[in-house]
């Protein structure tokens, strides 16, 4: 290529501001003459003429109070040499009205021939960028949760590039904190949780899906559930980055567990019921299919309820009822599961089981009603009698269907036989 004439350095040197749209600025600090040029006058809205001769107090008057202020001790702190630069941002007031961010940056001028003290800089409109932030931020405090982006580095570690201010209204916890160090965030998720959240964060990181998690944290004694959701992306060197949000659930997952618990609780007698049973026990046969374990289940009926409810009446029925439930609750382990499955019948789910075993659990059971004393409502007190069937789970069976036939059969022949008693049927 060949060469041109050399372009003078004033002649680059402006081009090269021209091409930054930043406004440029001079003081003397001798003299106190400003020098600004024609953009850092139009970047104001004014004509440069306008803001001839340029001062110091010409420029303080249209700056913000507190701006300028901040600007002076940043200047005095870069003069006397405790910062190496001077950087600050300042608000300074448009020809129209409104307020401009202007981000101003300068330096001493190094130059041993110059006679007098220059600090230089330039000056650029940041309003947009200020303006974006801004509504960010508003976005961020109007969303029901924390928003944040999380990074995992090639090397496993990680860290949060961002996290939005509620993070102090949720964990107690500035912002700033969770930058600088994210075991602050992980640290109070409790611990039984945290397996969990690790193992999802791996999952989505694997697969390249959302990150979806419900997990509970400790904040000043006081637990809380939340659900985090986050989307993850690759970034061009290799990281995985996670851009998303966390939520307090807590209202909502006690409502759900609360709904949960109802929907397996017989509300008579506040044990579980029938579909709750059902359920575990077909846990219970595809552990033991699995497994091998071993389990037993006790189906006990009260004998000639009818005539307590006829001689007393529905309510001391209930009471009936409600005393029985507690005898069972008080006898039986914390693994074994007790429910009311109908009317006055009960099935009892003994986990881990065998059946001589079971069916000395129904026999105690048997006695203990025996002994119980019942309140008629009138003073008096009467004792019922149960009869119950005991079955385990063994290879002859096939289903649930037939395991709980097989119990209602010997249930059957319990009452058939004469009542308060246990009956106990093996392999037909
Ligand atoms: N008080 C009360 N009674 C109930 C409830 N559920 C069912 N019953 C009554 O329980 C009685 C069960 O009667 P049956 O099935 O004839 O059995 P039983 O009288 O116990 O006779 P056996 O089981 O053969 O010993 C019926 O009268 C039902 O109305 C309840 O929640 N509360």
């Amino acid at each position: 290529m060949p060469k041109g004439p050399k372009l003078s350095p004033e002649t680059r040197l402006k081009a090269i501001i021209d091409a930054t749209r930043a406004g440029t600025w001079e003081w003397n600090l001798d003299t106190g003459e400003v020098v600004v040029n024609d953009r850092w006058a139009q970047m104001l809205g004014y004509e440069p003429e306008a803001l001839e001769p340029m001062t110091y107090e010409l420029w303080q008057s249209i700056t913000h109070p507190d701006d300028a202020e901040n600007a002076k001790q940043r200047m005095g702190a870069y003069l006397r040499g405790d910062v190496p630069h001077f950087d600050c941002v300042v608000r300074i007031r448009h020809r129209d009205g409104h307020w401009r961010w202007i981000h101003t940056r300068g330096q001493r001028l190094e130059d041993e021939q110059l006679t007098a003290n220059w600090v230089c800089g330039t000056h650029l409109d940041i309003s947009e960028e200020r303006e974006t932030q801004h509504r960010l931020q508003r976005l961020a405090e109007s969303l029901p949760g924390v928003i944040y982006t999380f990074v995992l580095e090639r090397d496993g570690t990680y860290r949060f590039t961002y996290v939005s201010r509620k993070s102090m209204d949720f964990y107690g916890i500035p912002a700033e904190d969770t930058l600088e160090d994210p075991s602050a965030l992980f640290d109070i998720i409790i611990k039984d949780d945290i397996s969990e959240v690790m193992e999802t964060i791996r999952r989505s990181a694997r697969s390249m899906t959302e990150w979806r998690c419900q997990y509970r944290i400790r904040v000043n004694d006081d637990i809380r559930w939340m659900e985090g959701v986050a989307q993850p992306e690759e970034d061009e060197v290799g990281r995985i980055v996670w851009h998303g949000m966390v939520m307090d659930i807590t209202e909502r997952k006690q409502l759900e567990l609360e709904l949960e618990r109802l929907s397996v609780t017989d509300e008579l007698t506040g044990l579980h019921n029938r579909r709750y049973m059902l359920r575990t026990i077909e846990e219970q046969i595809a552990r033991a299919e699995r497994y091998g374990d071993v389990f037993s289940l006790v189906a006990l009926d009260i004998d000639h309820f009818k005539r307590i409810n006829d001689s007393w009446g529905h309510l001391v029925g209930d009471q009936v009822l409600e005393q029985f439930a507690r005898v069972l609750r008080s006898r039986v382990r914390r693994t074994d599961v007790v429910a009311r499955t109908g009317g006055e019948e009960f099935l009892i789910l003994l986990p881990n089981t065998d059946l001589p075993a079971a069916r000395h659990v129904a026999e105690d059971l048997r006695q203990a009603t025996e002994r119980e004393h019942f309140d008629n409502g009138e003073g008096q007190s009467f004792t019922v009698t149960i009869s119950g069937g005991v079955v385990t789970w063994e290879d002859s069976l096939s289903s649930m269907r037939d395991l709980l036939s097989r119990c209602d059969h010997s249930l059957y022949e319990a009452k058939h036989q004469g009542r308060n008693r246990i009956v106990v049927t093996t392999q037909s």
